[in-house]
């Protein structure tokens, strides 16, 4: 499958943080969630894809092509979708048109002006004035008339209203249904991924967890609940974290089969949810 974005052992380190050897690949046509707690190294990574932040070491591939060498055809296939227009200030959609338009080869007015209707924008007000959702909104219709083939997006529904949010996860899914783009974006509301990813990067303290699909993720991953007296030092090898309290245990695994195979009948398996999976993986309560 062909990879739209490829990070190879890359590493940035900051003071009392750092990316260490990331290995990354989203794939071509589909909608790739990027998930991890506050801090968890979310927007730093979407920064050295855009090239924003230089790696320490590694390789960062956009289209299969480099920056160093590629960055204007890289640039032109890409659209970063963003809630503040920090470029932008005091323009409107207008102007907008008129000095963004030029940059890009593939700009097509005509889009441009038929999204700004669809997303219920305003052509004359400044976009300073605009409130969060309608400057994603406005920075999603300029990524799309200049046929971006890759939309990524920094957290583009925190801070919105359910009712908001849910509206621009609906044009998200709408603008995937041809299947020629490829969507990335970072988030930490669990649900938006269940609503339009179908794939989801897991990132923890820098470290992707995980790269996998949504299906993949629901089969794989489950909780166990259970009696404290059934653990001891082997039962424990099939569970990935676990919270002892004082009315039984709860556990993630990944690894189902073993755990039948472990404790029989004993304990209870169940679905484990987006967040219930971020909350173990974190390592959030063990042994409690
Ligand atoms: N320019 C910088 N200099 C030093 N430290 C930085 C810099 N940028 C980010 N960091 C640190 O790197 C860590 C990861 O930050 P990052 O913004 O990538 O996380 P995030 O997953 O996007 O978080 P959030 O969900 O809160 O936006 C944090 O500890 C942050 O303080």
């Amino acid at each position: 499958m062909e990879h739209v974005v490829e990070l190879k052992n890359v590493t940035k380190n900051f003071k009392g943080f750092s990316v260490e050897n990331m290995d990354l690949q989203v794939k071509k046509g589909f909608v790739t969630g990027f998930i991890g707690a506050n801090g968890a190294g979310k927007s730093t990574t979407i920064k050295m894809i855009m090239n924003l932040l230089k790696p320490d070491a590694g390789e960062v591939k956009v289209f299969g092509l480099d920056f160093k060498t590629h960055e204007k055809e890289i640039k032109e296939r890409i659209g970063f979708v963003y809630d503040s227009n920090v470029f932008y200030e005091g323009m409107n959609l207008k102007d907008i048109k008129r000095v963004v338009g030029p940059a890009y080869k593939q700009w097509d007015d005509h889009l441009f002006y038929q999204y700004v209707e669809q997303f219920e924008l305003p052509l004359n007000k400044s976009l300073k004035k605009f409130s969060k959702g309608m400057q994603m909104k406005a920075s999603l219709a300029v990524a799309l008339s200049h046929r971006a083939e890759l939309i990524i997006m920094d957290e583009p529904t925190a801070g919105l209203d359910p009712i908001f949010r849910r509206e621009l996860l609906d044009l998200l899914q709408e603008i995937m249904i041809d299947r020629n783009r490829t969507i990335f974006f970072s988030t930490h509301i669990t649900t938006d991924l269940e609503r339009v990813a179908d794939y989801i990067a897991f990132i923890n303290k820098g470290e992707l967890l995980f790269n996998q699909s949504m299906l993949d993720v629901a089969d794989n991953y489950a909780l166990v609940k259970g009696s404290v007296e059934l653990l001891d030092r082997d039962t424990e090898k099939s569970l990935l974290h676990v919270h002892r309290a004082s009315t039984g245990f709860e556990a993630l695994t990944d690894n189902i089969q073993a755990v039948k195979s472990m404790f029989g009948d004993s304990v209870v398996i169940e679905r484990a949810s987006m967040e219930d999976i971020m909350y173990y993986m974190k390592g959030g309560m063990q042994h409690v």
